[in-house]
Order: structure tokens, then C-alpha cells, then sequence
């Protein structure tokens, strides 16, 4: 099955008690026993649901793993995936991540004893050469949050497989749309449902996609034990957005580039960050290893305007976190997303404070485009 017809009838697309083609939202909390001895597949609604059974097993199949777990949070799923890791572990993370998990993993996780080698997982040697014998994860972000940098799955992977340490990947900028780490030799991949997936500003998920059966069995553990689980109805939610990821991004996409374009020839913008420009030094693997590039943009002004003048300006594009909605959002990463990371930290991985990241929506581009204009006029 294609992608598209795949977002639509895969996993489990229809409740097979009523045949519904919409999965009921079953919000019941238990599951009656006939006898104390009986075996039955629904017991208690943390440890199995079956309208958040239907959205594992769509997430599955759309990033081709043995089996997904949906968590409360993006941050709750990759709690539950660090959860696999025991004190005295090392991690290597990427320098990029987004601000909330290197606050994870440096502000709790640290605690129970993990540790974190931060490294620039664009370059491979700088990977190899942070591998020791007490590494056991690899956990990186390609496109990464904010600065949109590109890493190479498959020879990360490689690297990961050589020394026994699971490659865990979030994919949440890119989505399964446009990349499939587990297909390029990840072990776990993650997501922030959040945005891309659930495509609305309406929810808040998270979900976690094991390529083994030996590692789905591990986070079913630790999804019913650390117990953050997605409700039924955000499940249900969740769902619904997915069904049209493949046609929201294409319009997503389309509008980014037309956005690209119009940031390039501007005289306020001095940098563009997007995948799929060919001045990129890393655009050939980006092509590579995904199908689109997104629509997820950062930019920085020239030298005498203030990226807060811009963003206040704008009236249609909207100030706010998040990102992969519908609607166009804009922020500045230093003082939102990535506020968490120390200063000295951020710039020295190349988060400026002026720094502005665009999640471009599928509005009208004209209007996009138009509101950029209007706002960027205001500088002069
Ligand atoms: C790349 C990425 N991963 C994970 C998260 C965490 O997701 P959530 O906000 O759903 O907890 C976010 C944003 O919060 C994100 O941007
Ligand atoms: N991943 C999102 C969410 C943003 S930050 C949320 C909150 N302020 C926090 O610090 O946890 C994004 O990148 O926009």
C-alpha cells in the first residue's frame, strides 16, 4: 500500500466489534472478567485501549517498526525510551536537539544516573570518536529543532550497530512523510505527536516506534509501568490528524518553498537554515534520506533589525511555541523552544539570540508571504 492509502486504512482502521470505520473512542477505565482465570485482550485501560491500540498500530505500520507506544507527551515518550537505559550508561545526544530534551536529559535524567556526551552527529569522526564501552544509546535529531541540520541516518546507524548502542531518532520535524529512520537502521524513533502528526494545535502526544520485537517488549513494560500514557480521546484525536498528514504536508511543503525563496532575496535576512537548499553542505544526504524537506524554516536578520520588532509586527503568522500545525507559527527560539538551554551553551551550538524559526502553514502562501512583507517593511 502507498503512503497516502496507508495513512488511511492502515494499523487497525476499523473497530472489529461494530465495524465502524471511524475507531470508537472507548473511554471505560476497566474491562469486565467473566471468570477470575479468564484471558482476556483488554483489562485495564493504562496497560491496553483499544482506540489508542488502533493509533499504535497505525504508527507502526507508517514507520515500518514491530510496534508504537503513545504517550502523553513527546517529552513522555522519550522519558519511557531513556527509561531503557540503566545508571552508569552513556548517551551520545546530539548538539541540536530541542531545548526540553537536552533539559531532560541534563536536569533529570543526569540524576538517576545517565550521562551525556553532546556531539555533532553531522560528523561521523566526531561520533566514533565518543563511542566508548559504556555508550549504549545514540539519540540525535535530523532535521534537528532549531537550527534544521541534517545528519546521516544510515551511517550513524552503522556506527550504532558496530558497538551494540541503540540508535534512537525523533522524527518529528521530518515525519514519517518524509523520512523513516527505523528503515535506515534506527532501533527507536520518536516523535512530539504534537505537531506534525496530529497537524492541529489541538493536542498535546507522544509516540515511540520500537524496529524489534525485543525493544517493543521493553517500552510496553515501561509505558505501563511509568504509566504516561495517551488518553483514549487524544488518541482518537490524534488519529484523525494523521489521516491527512500526506496531503497537509504537500501543501506545507509547497508554501516553504515559496517562503525560502522570498527569505533569500530579502535585504532583513542575512541567513537561511532549510534542508533543501543546495548551498547546504549537508543537502545530499537530505535528499538521500528523505522524500521532502519540510516546511520548518529559521532565519536570521541582517545586522541593524531586531528579530522582536519582526516577530511583533506580524499580525496572520502567529508568536507562539510549537510548530507543524496548520495554521503558520513563528518564534525565537533563545528566549522560547530552547529558553532552558544556557546561554553560553546555545550560542557555542549556534543558536543566536536573534535567531527566528518558522513553522509555515497551509494558509495561502500570498498571505504568508504578505504578512512577512508587511512586518518586514515595518524595520526601516
Ligand atoms: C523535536 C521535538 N521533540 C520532542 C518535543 C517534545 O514534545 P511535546 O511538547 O509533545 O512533549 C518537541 C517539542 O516540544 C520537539 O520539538
Ligand atoms: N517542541 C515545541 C515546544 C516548545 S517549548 C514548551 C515549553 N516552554 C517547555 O519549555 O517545555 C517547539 O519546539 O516549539
Amino acid at each position: 500500500m502507498k503512503f497516502d492509502s496507508k495513512l488511511i486504512h492502515g494499523g487497525i482502521n476499523e473497530d472489529e466489534e461494530t465495524g465502524a470505520v471511524s475507531m470508537p473512542i472507548y473511554r471505560a477505565s476497566t474491562y469486565h472478567k467473566p471468570f477470575l482465570n479468564s484471558k482476556l485482550k483488554w483489562e485495564y485501560s493504562r496497560s491496553g485501549n483499544p482506540t489508542r491500540a488502533a493509533l499504535e498500530s497505525l504508527m507502526a505500520d507508517l514507520e515500518n517498526g514491530n510496534a508504537a507506544f503513545a504517550f502523553s507527551s513527546g517529552s513522555a515518550a522519550i522519558h519511557a525510551v531513556f527509561s531503557l537505559l540503566s545508571a552508569g550508561d552513556e548517551v551520545i545526544i546530539g548538539k541540536d536537539v530541542y531545548g526540553g530534551t537536552f533539559r531532560l536529559a541534563n536536569q533529570v535524567m543526569k540524576r538517576f544516573g545517565l550521562n551525556f556526551t553532546v556531539v555533532d552527529t553531522r560528523n561521523l569522526d566526531e561520533v566514533s570518536a565518543a563511542i566508548n564501552s559504556n555508550v549504549k544509546a545514540i539519540y540525535l535529531e535530523t532535521p534537528t529543532n532549531p537550527l534544521l541540520e541534517i545528519s546521516d541516518l544510515a551511517a550513524i546507524a552503522e556506527i550504532a550497530q558496530k558497538h551494540d548502542a541503540l540508535m534512537i531518532v525523533d522524527n518529528t520535524f521530518a515525519s514519517p512523510y518524509n523520512q523513516k529512520p527505523l528503515d535506515l537502521g534506527a532501533d527507536i524513533v520518536v516523535h512530539s505527536g504534537t505537531k506534525y502528526l496530529g497537524g492541529h494545535s489541538d493536542l498535546v502526544a507522544g509516540i515511540a516506534v520500537a524496529k524489534s520485537e525485543k525493544i517493543a517488549e521493553q517500552l510496553a513494560f515501561l509505558q505501563n509501568s511509568i504509566g504516561a500514557v495517551l488518553s483514549p480521546d487524544d488518541s482518537w484525536l490524534l488519529m484523525r490528524g494523521i489521516k491527512t498528514l500526506g496531503a497537509r504536508m504537500r501543501v506545507h511543503e509547497d508554501n516553504a518553498q515559496a517562503v525560502v525563496k522570498y527569505l533569500l532575496d530579502s535585504k532583513y535576512v542575512k541567513k537561511v537554515m532549510y534542508p533543501g537548499l543546495e548551498t547546504n553542505p549537508s543537502f545530499s544526504i537530505a535528499k538521500r534520506q528523505m522524500k521532502g524537506f519540510g516546511a520548518m524554516i529559521s532565519f536570521e536578520l541582517a545586522g541593524q533589525y531586531r528579530a522582536e520588532e519582526f516577530v511583533n509586527r506580524l499580525h496572520m503568522i502567529s508568536l507562539a511555541e510549537s510548530l507543524g500545525g496548520i495554521e503558520s507559527l513563528i518564534e525565537v527560539p533563545a528566549v522560547m523552544t530552547h529558553g532552558s538551554i544556557p546561554r553560553e551553551i546555545r550560542l557555542k551550538n549556534g543558536i543566536s539570540d536573534g535567531l527566528i524559526r518558522l513553522s509555515v502553514g497551509i494558509e495561502d502562501k500570498e498571505d504568508i508571504l504578505a504578512d512577512l512583507d508587511q512586518a518586514f517593511k515595518t524595520l526601516d
